[in-house]
């Protein structure tokens, strides 16, 4: 059994791979860390994992989680990731960052975007974990730095346009709409009952959301030339889900058709990327607690642009799933085990 740590189980993304890893056949989950929680039962702090996990949180310093296990998930805010992840590399273990510290290649786009970098060194050899890219590399990885959740839903939207050279690369714009478990579980103004319910509302508009710089990074690759998007967030009064409507101006040569044919000869093998038939489209309800990222869309003939809409649960392929995911092709075990599950609805 390899022996599995969480690091930061009392967010909304730990309790969620404490989820999900409780039925894993292959992992023995040893430990879970909490300082507001030390001491406490992770199944009374979070009452959905009573009688599934019996672990009690604890305030463990590296050392110690390194004595415990042999893959580690950082499910922590990002600058705590980058002072915990060396010591974990230098003792041998896998590692999988939920954070954002090491999903950017260059250290001065994250010092822009972020804050200095004190582990910038490992830049170089962390994997963006976005297994349909990169799953190959992230099989040989002791760093998989998770991707965010809006860049997950509008890069594997686009990969499959970029890569054909079917869209003008530099009209894309990405709209996309988050439910409040984004934000995590800290008590926050902006993410409070009377804040969310019953509204919707843009956030970070006008090119100034920290994902921009990992969204750009990404496409840019597969289109192989750098570009630019406009994307604007926005907040659902709903627990878990992003969709997002992602508009591109169509080259010549491109039908429906031929479009469909594309998505499909890219994603058909891929167990966590459902392409939906022409005249349906994706909701965050159909893919709410699993690990699927839905996607469609449509040619809009009158102005030239294709509107792609994808949707995913935030939590799961925006984060803990994708993780767990990234666990599998790092230890070598199915890719899809704990994930098998299919979406809750309603
Ligand atoms: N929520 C989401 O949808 C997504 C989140 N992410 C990323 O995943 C990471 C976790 O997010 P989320 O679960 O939402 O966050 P939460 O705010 O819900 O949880 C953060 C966790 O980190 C722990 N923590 C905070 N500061 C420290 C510290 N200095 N040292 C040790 N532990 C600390 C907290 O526990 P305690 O204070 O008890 O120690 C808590 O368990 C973040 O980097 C986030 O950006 C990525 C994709 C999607
Ligand atoms: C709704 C909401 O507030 N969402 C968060 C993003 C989610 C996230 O966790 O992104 P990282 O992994 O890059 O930190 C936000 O907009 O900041």
């Amino acid at each position: 059994m390899t022996r599995v740590a969480i690091v930061g189980a009392s967010g909304y993304t730990g309790v969620e791979l404490a989820r999900i890893l409780c039925n894993h056949p292959n992992i023995e989950l040893t430990a879970v860390t909490s300082r507001q929680y030390a001491g406490m039962p992770l199944a009374e702090v979070f009452p959905n994992l009573r009688s599934k996990v019996s672990l009690v949180c604890e305030n463990l310093t590296t050392s110690e989680i390194c004595d415990r296990a042999d893959v580690v998930f950082a499910a922590v805010p990002h600058k705590t990731a980058m002072d915990l992840v060396p010591q974990l590399l230098g003792a041998g273990k896998k590692v999988i960052d939920l954070s954002a510290d090491f999903r950017l290649r260059d250290v001065a786009v994250y010092e822009d975007w972020y804050q200095a970098h004190s582990s910038a060194e490992f830049l170089a050899e962390a994997v963006y974990g976005l297994p349909e890219l990169y799953r190959d590399a992230i099989g040989g990885a002791r760093l998989v730095a998770n991707p965010g959740c809006y860049p997950t839903s509008i890069i594997l939207g686009l990969a499959p346009l970029l890569k054909a050279n079917a869209i003008d690369v530099h009209t894309i714009i990405a709209d996309s709409k988050s439910g409040t478990s984004g934000a995590g579980r800290g008590a926050a103004v902006g993410t409070l009952f009377c804040e969310v319910t019953d509204g919707f509302r843009p956030y970070k508009v006008g090119g100034t959301h920290r994902h921009i710089p990992e969204i750009e990074q990404e496409l840019s690759v597969l289109a192989g030339e750098a570009l630019q998007i406009s994307f604007t967030p926005h907040l659902l009064p709903i627990s878990r889900g992003i969709l997002s409507t992602v508009y591109a101006t169509l080259r010549p040569g491109f039908d429906a058709a031929a479009l469909q044919a594309l998505y499909h000869s890219h994603y058909d093998n891929e167990q966590f990327v459902r392409v939906l038939p022409s005249g349906s489209l994706p909701a965050t309800q159909y893919v709410r607690g699993s690990n699927f990222c839905d996607i469609a869309f449509s040619v809009d003939s009158r102005t030239g642009r294709i509107v792609i809409t994808s949707a995913i649960d935030n939590i799961v392929k925006g984060a803990a799933g994708q993780a767990v995911q990234n666990m599998n092709i790092v230890c070598g075990f199915p890719e899809a085990t704990g994930l098998e599950g299919a979406p809750f609805f309603p």
